[in-house]
């Protein structure tokens, strides 16, 4: 690769089939691409021979010049690339990040948190992002090795808390023992699961096992833990949770699937459907709820039951990508061996009901980092952008919508480190106890602030953000699956009234005006 070029050598590739241009320092030749130019050819000769930067970074993603980076044939003599963008690095943006990782002191992170983010974002950098968009726009089963390396490297038993499961794996990402590990540790995975800015890919990466597997950890038999879980943590084999049906999503207790005992009671015969199952599609074990006695949440259980005859999975085709494996799950009497109960019979409501703070806390630390990460592209467009004549960042009216950006998911931010400190502090029985109000309407604020934080980057970013390719393509996949987060895990009205009347619970008979 040559480092001596001049910028008069460039000026002389300037017509068809003998094309240089420079971007950052860069040159590159593209003498046999400008035919094949999705943005033409008539572009690139109107810069052939020159440096054209700016040119560049106002119509493309910077990731564009890794994807073609066969195309350089060198840089320009005593130039370096100002814009670098190094696997693993923490973004210099303000308000990229939360306040600690930009410089601000914090009680709550130490030494092992700083070395498990760079560790994990260095991760999915290298192994998972350079997936990501082909999987976005194309869905399509993901290849089982990336869960393998997902699993091998710690990062699947990193994203359901501290715990004896940690110890299954070979290790925890940046060398972190299940000791030190704890509830911050994983909220840095959802958050850097979330930043990938492609979020059917991300949510097909782990979202059902999320959700599936803490109920087997928590209720599950010895033999389940022995035998199953270990597969699922090294991501051998996928698990999903099935609650949700065509008649009851956040109003659990009307479950209709059934379970109904063989005359030997040896076994269950599962008979129902369930409805927007994510990662369903691929997944190998169905944690699954089941009526087996009479209406309400005394008669619901909940069964393990392995991809068998009788069970069929359906695409569903929601907004955003079918890599999340999103399913419409049929059970037509599937025999299932009674030792696959998770808990007691007629005792799976609590076994719901008990992971799902975790399942909010989850989704309000991927939402909300998601959130930032939009915050981040709008910033560096406002920026960049130049329009009548000057940056957009100089007009105010903008300035405005990133200020509302900005305190809305810094606020966000600081309520979720206090929760999760607490969470460290507690038992899971407190964390339902004393966190379940406060995470309820955490939760219903993240998903508002999500709205506010797509409404805004919309107007900033303009057609680049309602188009899914180039620029705009992280805030156009944001503004169209922003409501994920609104109704999985409990709708935001219903975490809305649970905060409140969680809060009733503790209001002082004697409280008065
Ligand atoms: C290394 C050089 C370049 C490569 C590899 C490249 C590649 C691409 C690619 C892949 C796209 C599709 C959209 C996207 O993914 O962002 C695109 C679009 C485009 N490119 Fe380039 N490009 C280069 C340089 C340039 C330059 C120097 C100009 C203009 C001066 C230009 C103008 C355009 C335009 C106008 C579009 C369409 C943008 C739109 O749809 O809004 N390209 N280019």
């Amino acid at each position: 690769m040559r480092t001596d070029i001049t910028l008069d050598e460039v000026a002389r590739h300037n017509k068809p089939d003998d094309i240089w241009i420079v971007v950052d320092s860069q040159v590159y030749d593209l003498s046999k691409f400008y035919e094949m130019h999705p943005g033409g050819v008539h572009v690139l000769l109107e810069v052939a021979g020159k440096d054209a930067t700016d040119e560049f970074y106002s119509l493309h993603r910077h990731a564009v010049l890794d994807k073609y980076k066969r195309l350089r044939i060198g840089s320009i003599a005593g130039q370096t690339p100002q814009v670098v963008q190094e696997d693993g690095a923490i973004s210099k943006v303000p308000y990229a990040e939360s306040s600690f990782w930009m410089g601000s002191k914090s009680p709550y992170y130490n030494e092992s948190h700083v070395a498990f983010r760079k560790a994990v974002r260095t991760f999915i950098d290298q192994e998972l992002r350079p997936h990501a968009q082909e999987y976005e726009d194309q869905g399509g089963k993901i290849d089982v090795a990336l869960f393998q390396k997902m699993g091998r490297f710690g990062l699947l038993a990193s994203r359901i808390g501290p715990g004896p499961h940690l110890k299954f794996v070979p290790s925890l990402p940046a060398g972190i023992k299940p000791e030190q590990f704890d509830y911050f540790h994983e909220q840095i995975a959802h958050e850097e699961m979330s930043r990938l800015g492609s979020p059917g890919f991300a949510d097909g990466l782990g979202a059902g096992f999320c959700i599936g597997l803490p109920p087997l950890l928590a209720f599950g038999t010895k033999d389940m833990i022995q035998n199953i879980v270990p597969s699922v943590l090294l991501g051998d084999k996928r698990i999903c949770l099935a609650i949700t049906e065509p008649y009851a999503g956040s109003d659990v207790a009307n479950i209709r699937a059934t379970a109904k005992k063989t005359p030997d009671g040896k076994f269950y015969i599962v008979n129902g459907v369930k409805k927007w199952i994510t990662n369903g599609h691929f997944s190998d074990y169905f944690v699954t709820a089941v009526r087996t006695g009479g209406a309400g949440t005394s008669g619901i259980s909940m069964l393990l039951i392995p991809r068998s005859e009788g069970l069929e999975t359906k695409q569903m085709k929601t907004s955003y990508s079918s890599a999340a494996g999103t399913a419409y799950v049929t059970y037509d009497n599937v025999k299932v061996p009674v030792e696959n109960l998770v808990g007691k019979e007629n005792a799976g409501f609590p076994v719901i009901m008990f992971n799902f703070n975790h399942e909010r806390w989850y989704i309000i630390s991927a939402m909300n980092y998601a959130s930032r990460s939009i915050v981040e592209e709008s910033f560096k467009w406002a920026v960049q952008r130049r329009v009548f004549g000057k940056s957009l960042i100089e007009q105010p009216v903008i300035r405005f919508k990133l200020a509302k950006m900005i305190a809305e998911v810094e606020s966000i931010s600081n309520w979720l480190e206090q929760v999760t400190y607490n969470m460290t502090k507690m038992t899971y029985k407190e964390q339902s106890m004393h966190l379940a109000g406060p995470i309820a309407l955490l939760k219903f604020q993240t998903t508002r602030v999500a709205h506010d934080v797509a409404d805004d980057a919309v107007q900033i970013l303009g057609g680049r953000a309602i188009t899914k390719t180039g620029l705009g393509s992280k805030v156009e996949a944001f503004q169209r699956t922003y409501k994920y987060g609104s109704i999985l895990g409990g709708s935001e009205e219903i975490m809305a009234d649970l905060g409140v009347r969680m809060a009733m619970k503790q209001f002082p008979k004697n409280a008065r005006l």
